[in-house]
């Protein structure tokens, strides 16, 4: 059995189950999958670039898990079925998807061109899509299973700058909630963890500094959160704790979403309603 330093979950809790998490790389996508070998599932790790993901599986097997590597782009479909081929002639089953791949640029809406909002929208939505139904098809029409979609705040809230991945994630979500519904039958439950601001080398390749994300980060918790903060929640949704979710949104944000703008506590108190005018105030 696999050996676990902190764990949060008993070490049996998915004995027996296959999970495919995309990105599994590195940031939050690596976090679920260590975390889920320390719970017996045994793993299937999918990004474009293998090095990464072989550390990964380096990773896993070093503590007594089994790790496997699919190379792949959730954009191709002949990736994504070679993967599913792989996966079955390997452990001949899967019961759990994590799309947890995705990423974007950050532009404001005038600049982005019609090609780079598609671009955002194939790597966000498309690619979840053509990943959850080649899981279905092969394996999860079958016997049933659990899929969870990494997404953003943005179906609950504008974000700009990010125009086109909101776009993509609010249809993550709409899709998530009508596959639940349908696909309820079959035994196979979706639903979506929505991450706040997550401190992952990911940020590191925009062209913002930590201290500006930490000015952008409006958690009420005074920190950002961090992957482990994530795969907690995909694990549980993932995992028979979440036996009976389905088509749920979970918003794992540190109350970043809380946010309505004015705070009427300024506003009974004449010194922070001056800090606030000077712009100065807590936020
Ligand atoms: C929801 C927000 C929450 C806030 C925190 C979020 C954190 C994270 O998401 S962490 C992830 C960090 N980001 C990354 O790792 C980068 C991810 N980006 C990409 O992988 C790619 O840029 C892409 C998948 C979005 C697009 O790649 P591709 O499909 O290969 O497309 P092209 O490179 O051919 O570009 C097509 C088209 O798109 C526009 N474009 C692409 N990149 C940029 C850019 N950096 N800046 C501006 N515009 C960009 C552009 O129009 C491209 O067309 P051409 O101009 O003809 O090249
Ligand atoms: N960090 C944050 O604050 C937030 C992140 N998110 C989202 O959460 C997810 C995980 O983020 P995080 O861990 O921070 O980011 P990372 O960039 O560390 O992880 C994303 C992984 O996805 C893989 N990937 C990207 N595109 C594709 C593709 N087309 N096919 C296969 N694999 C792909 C990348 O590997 P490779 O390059 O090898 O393919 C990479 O390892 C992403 O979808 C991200 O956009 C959402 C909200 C906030």
């Amino acid at each position: 059995m696999i050996s676990q330093t902190h764990p949060r979950y008993a070490p049996d809790l998915m004995a027996g189950q296959v999970a495919l998490v995309t990105g599994s790389g590195s940031g939050m996508g690596r976090a679920t999958a260590l975390e889920m070998a320390g719970c017996g599932a045994r793993l299937a790790l999918f990004a474009r670039r293998s090095e990464p993901l072989e550390e990964t599986a380096e990773m896993i097997r070093a503590r007594g898990g089994d790790a496997f590597v699919v190379p792949g782009d959730t954009r191709d479909e002949d990736t994504i079925e070679a993967a599913m081929l792989k996966i079955k002639d390997h452990y001949g089953q899967l019961d759990v998807l994590v799309n947890n791949a995705g990423g974007q640029y950050i532009a404001a809406a005038r600049d982005i061109t019609n090609k780079g909002f598609e671009a955002v929208i194939r790597n966000n939505l498309i690619g979840s899509w053509q990943m959850t139904r080649a899981a279905a098809d092969h394996f999860m029409f079958e016997r049933g299973g659990s899929v969870v979609f990494v997404t953003a705040i943005s179906a609950r809230t504008a974000l700009t700058g990010f125009t086109h991945t909101v776009a993509a994630r609010a249809g993550v979500t709409g899709m998530m909630k009508t596959l639940a519904a349908e696909w309820g039958e079959y035994g196979i439950r979706l639903n979506c963890v929505a991450p706040g601001t997550i401190k992952t080398d990911a940020l590191g390749r925009y062209p913002i500094t930590s201290e500006q994300w930490q000015m952008l980060n409006r958690s009420v918790l005074n920190r950002m959160g961090t992957a482990e903060d994530i795969s907690g929640m995909i694990i549980y949704l993932a995992s028979r704790l979440g036996g009976f979710i389905t088509g749920e949104d979970v918003y794992v944000d540190g109350g970043e979403t809380l946010h309505l703008g004015h705070d009427a506590r300024d506003m009974i108190n004449p010194e922070l309603f001056e800090q606030r005018k000077r712009g100065d105030g807590k936020e």
